[in-house]
């Protein structure tokens, strides 16, 4: 089964970007015909050449789908701040006609299609319409990215129960950044989150410095999601939640 995913965070500046990527490069390396989409990108300069390059740019990159760049971020602000605020001042709103008519498009020509929301489950898009309403508009379950370092039990949890709380599926967590000597408490976090929420950390991505967002290089992180076996784990949560069984500990 290709999955199609909505990818949260639990802070902007997570590691939704490198993860989401990498995790679209390896499931098309595993064979999945797979799309990525960052509907709204903010913090990026309109230059005369265009746009600057953002996430958009990176996910395409590494994950090759040869989309145009208008399906794949369909609605970009300049201002570095939550889609809402950033339109506010630009004077004018998100378009999400436009936003669901790309994603739309995208499902048409990929089996599965990896969402990139912006900052954190509770960010605004519009007035009275955050990423969780984009996420079940678009009918999709999330991916919790989140930190190693501490103060990410606390992060997570919070975004697991909101999520849970709205009526979105949460398939697990891939925490992301892991270093290579970790402290006290990245070495605990993992298993304090599973115990708490009840989910899976699907994979701890390792600090990796050779990514190079600017020239679309991933570094190890796309070798890393298939030898590590997260990208299978989640393909087989992906395919238990669309069976109807969110607990795989509950089949
Ligand atoms: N595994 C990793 N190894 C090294 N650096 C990482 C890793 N994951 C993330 N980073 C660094 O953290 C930065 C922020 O990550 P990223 O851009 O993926 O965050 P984000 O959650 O997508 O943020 P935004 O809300 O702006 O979309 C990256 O530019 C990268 O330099
Ligand atoms: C500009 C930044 N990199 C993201 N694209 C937007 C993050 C919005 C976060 C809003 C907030 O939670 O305060
Ligand atoms: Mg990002």
């Amino acid at each position: 089964m290709t999955p199609s995913i909505f990818i949260t965070g639990t802070d902007t500046g997570v590691g939704k970007t490198i993860v989401t990527a990498a995790l679209a490069r390896a499931l098309r390396d595993l064979g999945r015909d797979i799309g990525v989409m960052k509907p709204i990108q903010t913090g990026v300069a309109r230059t005369s050449e265009g746009w600057e390059p953002g996430d958009a740019e990176y996910l395409a990159a590494v994950s090759s789908t040869g989309d145009p760049m208008d399906l794949i971020c369909p609605v970009r602000l300049e201002a570095p701040l939550a889609p809402s605020v950033a339109a506010e001042l630009a004077g004018t709103a998100v378009d999400l006609d436009r936003v669901l008519a790309s994603y739309r498009k995208l499902r048409t020509r990929h089996a599965g299609v990896l969402i990139e929301g912006a900052g954190g489950i509770t960010v605004p898009i519009q007035k009275d319409y955050g990423m969780a309403d984009l996420a079940r508009a678009m009918d999709l379950p999330l991916l919790i990215v989140a930190r190693p370092a501490l103060g990410t039990i606390n992060h997570t949890a919070l975004t697991a129960h909101y999520a849970q709380a709205v009526g979105l599926t949460v398939l697990g967590i891939v925490i992301a950044g892991m270093p290579a000597e970790p402290g006290l408490a990245e070495r605990t976090s993992p298993a304090a989150i599973e115990q708490l929420t009840g989910l899976p950390v699907l994979g701890c991505m390792p600090f990796d410095s050779n990514i190079d967002v600017e020239r679309g290089d991933p570094g190890e992180t796309v070798e890393w999601m298939i030898a590590s076996g997260t990208a299978q784990r989640v393909l087989d949560r992906f395919s238990l939640a669309a069976s109807g069984h969110s607990n795989p500990e509950n089949p």
